[in-house]
């Protein structure tokens, strides 16, 4: 479960008192989730979502996210809103961490997607990416080419204990990545964490996306890429699954078009969003203690990715290109 800072009643409450939500009447912390802490406060006005924002999320960074949220929410894109506090602030401190308050959206995070439910994902982050065309605030990524290097060097030797031989895969992977790095490509404010964890819906409807602690300015059809490996794959990262890859690249060729220059660059992005998922579980995996109570996933499974991406064109991945 992902709370790794226990939060008071008594401070919850005396936060909600700050906003016009009534009062506190429960406080649950929420288990899904693994970066950021996360707890629902169902207050006589309604639940609303409290997150405290954990080590990976650069406080600095934060004011950035808030104006990206009320940003994307003023365009109608389905994201949780900023709450402000009666002050107009919408960052406040809690338990020692930076922390908002975000309205509650309808429905549950996808687990195991459903065809409408790529489509709906795809048609979702092409839209939003229509409505970040005007976003002109721009954050590095964080956990971009730098940070990938910089795991890479740190663990060295010690990513052959998850998989013989992953030292020379993920070295080799990342010079192919900087020399062909499709630098050349749009570039615009992503998501870059779109996993069906991230998606909520309700049946095939998406309801909202959610998560947006590693938004950032990127390549934009790298966010495609993450969504595509995080989504369009049978459970242990072995086998691409056809259906669902068509059905995303559909639904996000629907709601807002890729040039030819970004789809032949997609299996390299691909092999870039499978190094990065494999890193930074690889960091949590030697970093995990089982006391924390926080589900570690499997890098590995970012892995057979990687190595399927690596073999792949474009049409492989989304059929031949439209003439
Ligand atoms: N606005 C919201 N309304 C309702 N539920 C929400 C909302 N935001 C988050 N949740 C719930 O909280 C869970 C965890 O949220 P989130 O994915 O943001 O956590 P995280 O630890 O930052 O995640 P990740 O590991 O994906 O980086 C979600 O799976 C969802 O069930
Ligand atoms: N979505 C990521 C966690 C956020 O970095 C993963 O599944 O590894």
């Amino acid at each position: 479960m992902a709370v790794h800072t226990k939060v008071a009643f008594a401070d919850a409450a005396t936060l909600v008192a700050g906003y016009r939500l009534g009062t506190l009447n429960v406080l649950t912390g929420i288990d899904q989730g693994i970066e950021n802490t996360n707890y629902r406060l169902d207050t006589s006005g309604g639940p609303v979502l409290l997150t405290l924002f954990e080590r990976r999320t650069n406080g600095d960074d934060l004011p950035w996210l808030i104006a990206l949220h009320d940003h994307l929410a003023s365009r109608g894109i389905a994201v949780p809103p900023v709450l402000r506090a009666d002050d107009g602030a919408a960052l406040s401190t809690i338990a020692g961490k930076p922390a908002a308050l975000f309205g509650w959206l309808e429905g549950a995070a996808i687990d195991d997607p459903t065809l409408g439910q790529c489509a709906g994902a795809g048609e979702a982050l092409g839209r939003m990416h229509r409505a970040l065309a005007a976003f002109a605030l721009a954050r590095r990524n964080p956990q971009g080419r730098d940070a990938w290097h910089d795991l890479a060097g740190r663990y060295g030797e010690r990513l052959d204990e998850l998989q013989p031989g992953l030292k020379a895969i993920v070295d080799t992977a990342l010079a192919r990545i900087e020399a062909e790095w499709p630098a050349e490509l749009p570039h615009a404010t992503i998501h870059a964490d779109l996993f069906p964890d991230n998606v909520m819906a309700v049946g095939d409807s998406i309801t909202g996306l959610i998560d947006f602690a590693f938004a950032c300015h990127e390549v934009r059809a790298y966010d495609l890429a993450v969504t595509h490996a995080a989504w369009c794959f049978d459970a242990d990262g072995t086998c691409l699954l056809a259906d669902r890859s068509a059905a995303l690249v559909d639904g996000y060729e629907r709601a807002h078009g890729l040039l030819p220059e970004e789809r032949a660059a997609l299996p390299l992005l691909g092999m870039a969003a499978s190094l990065r998922f494999l890193l930074t579980r690889a960091e949590d995996w030697f970093a995990w203690r089982d006391d924390i109570g926080v589900t570690r996933k499997d890098p590995l499974a970012f892995a057979r990715r990687l190595r399927f991406y690596a073999a792949a064109s474009s049409e492989d991945l989304m059929g031949p290109t439209p003439q």
